[in-house]
């Protein structure tokens, strides 16, 4: 017979635990503190244990931590008052399988979860399922203790309806991690909608996010619901959050805070029941405390911290990595035993998507059945340099000058009503000419720096992040 573990103090929770499971067939015994809990005889008998995080003389945390050690095979829940999911995700992360809040709302959800739970830890020798979703969706986890660590938790809290904060450096699957979530939990039907905070005006963000109402500014000539309610039963994910201005924080909060946000023009408050990912490369503690992120919306934000780490603390896994993108290319090339070699030690600042743009490029430029030797790689990770090539954006001055004049004399047309075109087509060719621009200016300043990413950005003040997305690079 099934047997389930009570560790509680409140009489009357545990006693509904065991007769909600004695009647379906299941043996419970009750612990109602921690030194009761160290007088069990036999704690290999449990498939299962409901554990409150807070019992008189011992913290849940605690108890949780001496079970998975005397009884590693019995899953554990963990019991939390209202409002401590930071405490419960702190028990995921030490071992539990997941967690519920008490008063209990969903009896069902709870029956669920016990059976679930019951039922894996009979022994399940295949492919864990965290992994099975990841391999599904190309998302490459390798050998790496943390990847896995990282996409196991991720998998069990991407249910709970629990803002997430990701951090990493540029390219390491931030993006990936966040649909991985929004694939793992319950609202992976409804809509994921990204936007990077850091690519588009603060005005534009503004619309974007919120939506607007008819006639709240010029061009606005019908209502336009935002991203907020758009996603309202899924996902948004809020790209490269460290980017966004003060004034755009500040409204974030207000919706993070309250569940509630206004249309630019409305008078009526809306809700919203998005799930929010948010994502930055930047670490957001040190921007909280250099004042250029609020530290009230970093709170909000950092319910559950997802870090991915870096390409170069997980070198053991290149080889694999190089292997599975060259499938996903479908060229059929093969790097020499050297290249890898200078590959693993390679530090790819890019990370992920630098390694991935230098397969394609490789798969590109290659002959099927071709065997990549090292000076076929790139210069910065063979070592051997060559020639300097920074693609220049082949426009004179003039015949750029004469287009933006054509432009704006198809705006004052507009204006004057003697051109058919719409408004929002006008603000698509704005936006062309808006990235021509800054790619011009891009291609110049790298010119300048000698194709030096870092420093034709910080010329500009631009970041890396913009400049990727005007230069149209994934
Ligand atoms: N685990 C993974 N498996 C396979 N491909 C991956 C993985 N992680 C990242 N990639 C690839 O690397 C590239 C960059 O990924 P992604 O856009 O998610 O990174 P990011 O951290 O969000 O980057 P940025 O900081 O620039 O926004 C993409 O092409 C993506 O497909």
């Amino acid at each position: 017979m099934k047997h389930i573990l009570i560790a509680e103090d409140e009489i009357e929770v545990a006693r509904f635990l065991a007769r909600l499971f004695e009647l379906k067939g299941y043996k419970t015994t009750h612990v109602e503190n921690g030194h009761r809990f160290d007088q069990i005889d036999d704690y290999a008998a449990f498939q299962l244990a409901f554990i409150d995080v807070r019992l008189p003389d011992r913290n849940g945390l605690d108890i949780l931590h001496d079970l998975k050690k005397k009884a590693p095979q019995c899953s554990c829940i963990i019991m939390t008052g209202y409002g401590t999911v930071k405490t419960a995700v702190e028990a995921i992360k030490n071992g539990a399988a997941d967690f519920v809040e008490k008063p209990f709302e969903d009896i069902s959800a709870i029956e669920e979860m016990a059976e679930r739970l019951i039922d894996t830890s009979r022994g399940n020798s295949g492919e864990a399922d965290y992994a099975a979703l990841a391999r599904g969706r190309n998302c490459f986890l390798g050998t790496n203790a943390a990847m896995h660590q990282l996409y196991e938790f991720a998998y069990k809290i991407a249910p709970k309806n629990i803002t997430i904060l990701i951090e990493g450096e540029t390219g390491t699957g931030k993006e990936v991690l966040a649909h991985y979530l929004h694939a793992a939990s319950g609202r992976k039907e409804e809509p994921f909608i990204g936007i990077n905070c850091g690519a588009i005006s603060e005005s534009l963000l503004e619309s974007e996010l919120f939506g607007h109402v008819k006639g709240a500014f010029t061009g606005a000539t019908t209502d336009r619901i935002g991203y907020f309610e758009a996603a309202s039963s899924g996902t948004l994910f809020l790209d490269e959050i460290a980017e966004a201005t003060p004034a755009t924080q500040v409204k974030l909060l207000r919706v993070l805070e309250t569940g509630e946000f206004m249309k630019i023009g409305g008078t009526i408050p809306r809700r919203t029941s998005a799930r929010i990912i948010a994502a930055s490369h930047v670490n957001l503690e040190e921007a909280s405390h250099q004042g250029s992120f609020r530290e009230d919306l970093l709170y909000r934000l950092d319910v559950v911290k997802l870090i991915i780490p870096p390409l170069r603390e997980r070198r053991e896994d290149i080889p694999l990595l190089i292997q599975s993108l060259i499938e996903q290319t479908n060229e059929k090339i093969i790097f020499a035993e050297e290249s890898i070699d200078l590959m693993v030690q390679y530090d790819w600042p890019g990370n992920m998507r630098e390694l991935a743009n230098v397969i394609r490029r490789t798969a590109a430029i290659s002959n099927e059945g071709m065997i990549i030797t090292p000076d076929l790689l790139p210069g910065k990770i063979s070592g051997q340099s060559q020639p300097f090539s920074v693609p220049i954006q082949e426009e004179s001055p003039a015949n750029f000058l004469n287009e933006w004049r054509q432009f704006s004399d198809r705006v004052e047309r507009v204006y004057k009503g003697d051109d058919p075109m719409l408004l929002n087509e006008l603000i698509k060719e704005m936006k062309k000419m808006e990235k021509k621009t800054a790619a011009a200016m891009i291609h110049n300043s790298l010119k300048e720096t000698a194709g030096n990413r870092e420093r034709a950005a910080a010329r500009l003040g631009l970041s890396k992040r913009q400049i990727r997305y005007y230069l149209n690079e994934k």
